[in-house]
């Protein structure tokens, strides 16, 4: 069975990212639109109509344009931007979050894919708030940074093109300093804590590549886990998973942001110091892989009941 594909925002970031991982399969037809018509409103609205699937790699307002446009049940609609990660009516497309997610994600009219930063952070909490180790009210952190790539063709050009506005030659950039990121509340959401983390983003001159990390201060949690515990916990949510996998943190001195650039991985990762009761969790991916591209695709397979992994890069 073939299925018919409109990726909307085709030639963005994102948007090529994910025409690369979808060209060449069979049961995959792409509707296309060339640069005179992809912009244009009825064009668009045709080819928003005639998809089985419709994949939105648009700035928040455009996608909430597109998503009015459609007028029939038919089209499925996977949204990458923001716009509705917290939204009542949409499925949040992160497989692995909780047992029941692939599921979910299976039969869901609307997924909203994660954002990139929220896609590490969840996948270190989420399982050990499920297991009770870290209590909904306790307060959370998380550091991470990201390829400039994160910041879509505007950021690009900040990084590369000296006569772009806003250029800069900087090598790390922090940013969200005043706390009220757009990435929080989803995470909040979906982690189901009581509190926002504080969340400490910062942009670095790499293409693409992430590390995001949450610090645990294990003897203040009431039921004071071990780092093998915590090792434990995490290790036996994702045992199933092609796409998120725990590996032994032990002997790595250092960790650099590029360590799944270029992949649809998401790699876990334990550090910390028994003694002292501390522990550092580390996760790394491609902003423009499983922060974004990667996990697309994996949803359309999931909905259109394809292998979850067709076309990904593990
Ligand atoms: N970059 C990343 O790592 C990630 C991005 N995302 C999200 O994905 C979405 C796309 O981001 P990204 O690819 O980085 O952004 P880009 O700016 O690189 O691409 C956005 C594309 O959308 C096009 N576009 C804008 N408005 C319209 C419109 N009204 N109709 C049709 N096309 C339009 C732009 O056209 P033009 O080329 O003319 O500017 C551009 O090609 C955003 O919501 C972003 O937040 C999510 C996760 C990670
Ligand atoms: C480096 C950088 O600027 N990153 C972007 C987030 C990129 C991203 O993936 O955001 P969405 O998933 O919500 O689109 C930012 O912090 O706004």
């Amino acid at each position: 069975m073939s299925i018919r594909v409109f990726i909307d925002g085709a030639v963005g970031t994102t948007g090529l990212e994910i025409r690369e991982r979808l060209e060449g399969r069979g049961e995959i037809e792409l509707i296309t639109l060339d640069e005179s018509a992809r912009k244009d409103a009825t064009m668009r609205r045709d080819a928003l109509n005639a998809a089985d699937f419709v994949i939105l790699c648009l700035p928040d307002d455009a996608a909430i344009d597109a998503v009015a446009m459609i007028e029939n049940d038919r089209t499925r609609v996977i949204d990458a931007s923001t716009a509705h990660r917290v939204a009542e009516g949409w499925t949040y497309g992160f497989a692995e979050l909780e047992p029941s997610q692939t599921a979910a994600i299976a039969q869901a009219p609307r997924v909203s894919n994660p954002g990139c930063y929220p896609t590490g952070f969840l996948a270190l909490v989420r399982p050990l708030i499920r297991a009770g180790l870290i209590p909904v009210d306790h307060p959370l952190s998380v550091n991470a940074v990201s390829g400039y790539s994160g910041g879509g063709k505007s950021m690009i050009a900040e990084f590369e093109d000296v006569k772009a506005a806003g250029h800069t030659d900087t090598a790390f950039r922090a940013y969200g300093l005043g706390l009220a990121h757009k990435h929080v509340p989803e995470m909040q959401k979906h982690a189901r804590t009581e509190h926002p983390p504080i969340f400490m983003p910062a942009v670095v001159r790499t293409y693409r590549g992430m590390l995001v990390e949450v610090p645990l201060a294990l003897h203040a949690l009431p039921r004071k886990p071990s780092l093998a515990t915590i090792e434990t916990v995490l290790g036996d949510a994702y045992k199933d998973s092609p796409v998120v996998k725990l590996v032994p943190a032990e002997d790595l001195a250092t960790l650099s942001v590029e360590a799944d650039a270029g992949t649809d991985r998401l790699t876990l990762r334990v550090f910390g110091n028994a003694e002292r009761g501390q522990a550092r969790l580390v996760a790394t991916l491609d902003n423009l892989g499983k922060g974004a591209a990667g996990a697309a695709v994996q949803n359309l397979n999931i909905m259109a009941g394809f292998d979850q992994t067709a076309g990904l890069v593990l």
